[in-house]
This record gives structure tokens, C-alpha cells and sequence, in this order.
């Protein structure tokens, strides 16, 4: 597996060390108030897992699963809900949980769902942002690395399912995709 990557761009220890710095920030920022953290599956998991054990304060946890890029490159702009909270949003303050935002049309739609559901408060943390690739006006709060315009891989990031499982965020040989 390891050899079917060109090039690491953030190393695992780069990672670990953002997790435990983007968890103090939010440990102070969500101080005396008990968010719902949503993971967004199934990309976020490796992330929200690191993330929140660096995390200091008490959390709801909680999932959403979308997706819309059926396993490609590109997104079909169609955000599908695969499966929906079991907790309701109302009130509530939240911390949604991304891996990365691209065309930022995932994030759009959820947003906008919670916003429809009258959350008290919305934060974005994303583990990457990839700006070039930008189809809409949405950004996170809190942002780990940003990435260049190539299609990343790893720490929960797929290729048609694969590479998830990788503990570092890398690019694809160009083989791989042809
Ligand atoms: O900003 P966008 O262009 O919407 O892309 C970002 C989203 O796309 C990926 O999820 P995907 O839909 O591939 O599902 P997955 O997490 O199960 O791989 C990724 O995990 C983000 O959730
Ligand atoms: O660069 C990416 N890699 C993997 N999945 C993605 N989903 C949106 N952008 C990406
Ligand atoms: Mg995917």
C-alpha cells in the first residue's frame, strides 16, 4: 500500500502534534459549555478520534454520515445523508468534524440542516482545507493544515474506499488512478 504513494505531504507526527494543538484551542473556546461534537463520516473518524481525546472539557459525540463523491475524484454535487444524528440539534452548541473541506459543498448542506434544526451555534474544525478547490462561500473555524489542488489520500481520506487507513495524508502515484 505504502508504495502505491508519491508523496507524503503531512506526517504523522505533524498530525498528532496538530490534534493535541487544535484540541487545547478547543478546550478553551468551548469552556463550561457541553457541544455535540458530529463527526462526519466516514472520512472524519481517524481525525475526530485524535482530536478529541486532546480535548479537555465535556463532549456529546455523534455522526452523520454524507457523501458525494461515490468513491471518485470529483464531487457529484449531490450531498446524500446515508445516516442522520440520533441526538437533536436545537439549542445545542455545535463542533462539526471534517477531514477536509474541497468543494465545501458537504459542509454547505450541513450548515444549512442544522441551522433548518435551530442550533445555537456552529463551529467548523477541519483537519485540511484545500481552498482551489472552492465552489461556494464556506469556511471552517478552526483549519489544521491546508493542502494544495491534488486529490489527497490517508488519515481517513479515500480512493475508491481505500487508504483510509493510512497514518499519514500523501498523494496517489499517478498509475493508481489510470
Ligand atoms: O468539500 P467537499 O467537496 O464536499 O468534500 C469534502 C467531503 O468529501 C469527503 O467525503 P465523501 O463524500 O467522499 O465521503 P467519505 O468521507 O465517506 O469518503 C470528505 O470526507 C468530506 O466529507
Ligand atoms: O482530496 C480528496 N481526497 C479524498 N477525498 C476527498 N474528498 C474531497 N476531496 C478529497
Ligand atoms: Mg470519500
Amino acid at each position: 500500500m505504502h508504495n502505491e504513494i508519491k508523496e507524503v505531504l503531512i506526517s504523522e507526527e505533524e498530525i498528532q502534534a496538530k490534534a493535541k494543538e487544535l484540541g487545547e484551542q478547543i478546550t478553551r473556546d468551548f469552556d463550561g459549555k457541553f457541544p455535540l461534537a458530529i463527526g462526519v463520516l466516514k472520512g472524519a473518524m481517524p481525525f475526530m478520534n485524535d482530536l478529541l481525546k486532546r480535548v479537555e472539557t465535556h463532549v456529546e459525540i455523534d455522526f452523520m454520515d454524507v457523501s458525494s463523491y461515490g468513491g471518485g475524484m470529483e464531487s457529484s454535487g449531490e450531498v446524500r445523508i446515508v445516516k442522520d444524528l440520533d441526538t437533536q440539534v436545537n439549542g445545542r452548541d455545535l463542533l462539526i468534524i471534517e477531514d477536509i473541506i474541497d468543494s465545501g459543498l458537504t459542509l454547505s448542506y450541513l450548515v444549512d440542516l442544522f441551522k433548518y434544526r435551530q442550533a445555537n451555534s456552529i463551529t467548523i474544525v477541519t483537519l485540511l482545507d484545500k481552498p482551489s478547490g472552492r465552489k461556494g462561500n464556506i469556511f471552517a473555524d478552526i483549519i489544521g493544515f491546508e493542502v494544495p489542488d491534488a486529490f489527497v489520500v490517508g488519515y481517513g481520506l479515500d480512493f475508491q474506499e481505500r487508504y483510509r487507513n493510512l497514518p499519514y495524508i500523501g498523494v496517489l502515484k499517478e498509475e493508481i488512478y489510470s
